[in-house]
């Protein structure tokens, strides 16, 4: 029987659904929603995707102020930047754009960024509120996984979930959010990673299995117990090439399987604008 296909459009559509009337009243009791959006360099994809979430901001009706710094930008410059669009008080959400060009620390640069506008969720007290199960902004990858194995009724629960990777943006804070006590989480969840010579002995054994390594292929059909679900979520790219850690003859064996195109990374970017509406309330109704 061939896999289900675990698509990430709808799942986009329906948290784009659920934000579009926040957003208008939001805005009709005269709060702002915005997405402020800082790139660094001329990197042609990073541009693309920026375009992208400025014109998806437009679309949503909510403002999109942006900066733009040259490819030989200054640390102080970048962190100007941050500190400019965390002031803005039209700004409810704050995007560094990565890659940033190999003089710019990126990580220095995140720990400038305003903690209840970091609509990447990558900021350390993010991280600590996740680990600590308190609320705040969430790593869009990861919730947008967590969102996509809801909406197609995967059961996640109790159930053995596989975590190939343990990067600060996708593999740690995936595993802090599917053992969290909730019915779309609530996980026993196992850590692989390189240091794990025999990683696919866990792997096999796992109903889910999730990739968030950024090699490409890394997970083949021996990897993955028949009848397994199995999330691609790691990715590297070549220019605007997405290349997936799943190999796509994994397909044959699993039981369920996000596609190459439209999987999780849909779900991520609808992550970041329901991450940026979250803000905005939250500031409206007068702090974090
Ligand atoms: N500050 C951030 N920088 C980067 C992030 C991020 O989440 N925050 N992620 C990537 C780039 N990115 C968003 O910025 C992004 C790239 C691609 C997609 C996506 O949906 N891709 C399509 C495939 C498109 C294609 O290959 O034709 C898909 O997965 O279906 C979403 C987000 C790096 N930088």
């Amino acid at each position: 029987m061939p896999a289900q296909l675990l698509s990430g459009r709808p799942v986009a559509d329906a948290v784009f659904a659920e934000i579009r009337p926040r957003i208008a009243a939001l805005r009709e009791a005269g709060h702002p929603v915005g997405l402020g959006t800082l790139l660094v360099g001329s990197d042609d994809a990073s541009a693309g995707y920026i375009r992208m979430k400025i014109d998806k901001a437009e679309e949503l009706g909510m403002t999109a102020p942006h900066i733009h710094l040259g490819d030989d930008a200054s640390q102080a410059e970048v962190e100007d930047a941050v500190r400019a669009l965390n002031e803005d008080p039209e700004v409810t959400g704050v995007l560094v754009q990565h890659p940033t060009p190999p003089q710019i620390d990126f990580e220095a640069a995140m720990l400038r960024v305003d903690p209840d506008k970091d609509v990447d969720g990558l900021h350390p007290v993010n991280m600590g509120r996740l680990a600590l199960g308190m609320p705040g902004m969430v790593a869009c990858t990861p919730a947008g996984i967590e969102r996509l194995l809801a909406h197609h009724g995967i059961e996640v629960s109790g159930r053995d979930v596989c975590i190939l990777g343990r990067g600060t943006t996708l593999g740690r804070p995936l595993a802090l959010l599917l053992s969290q006590k909730r019915p779309t989480a609530n996980a026993a969840v196992t850590v692989v990673h390189t240091g794990v010579p025999d990683w696919a002995e866990h792997t096999r054994r796992a109903d889910i299995v999730i990739a968030a390594v950024g090699v490409p292929g890394i997970v083949r059909p021996e990897h993955v117990r028949p009848g397994a679900v199995v999330v691609s979520g790691g990715v590297r790219y070549a220019g605007r090439r997405l290349l997936p850690d799943v190999d796509e003859s994994v397909a044959e064996v699993a039981g369920a399987i996000t596609p190459r195109i439209g999987g999780v990374g849909p779900t991520t970017i609808a992550m970041l604008f329901k991450n940026c509406v979250d803000a905005a309330e939250r500031l409206a109704a007068g702090g974090a």
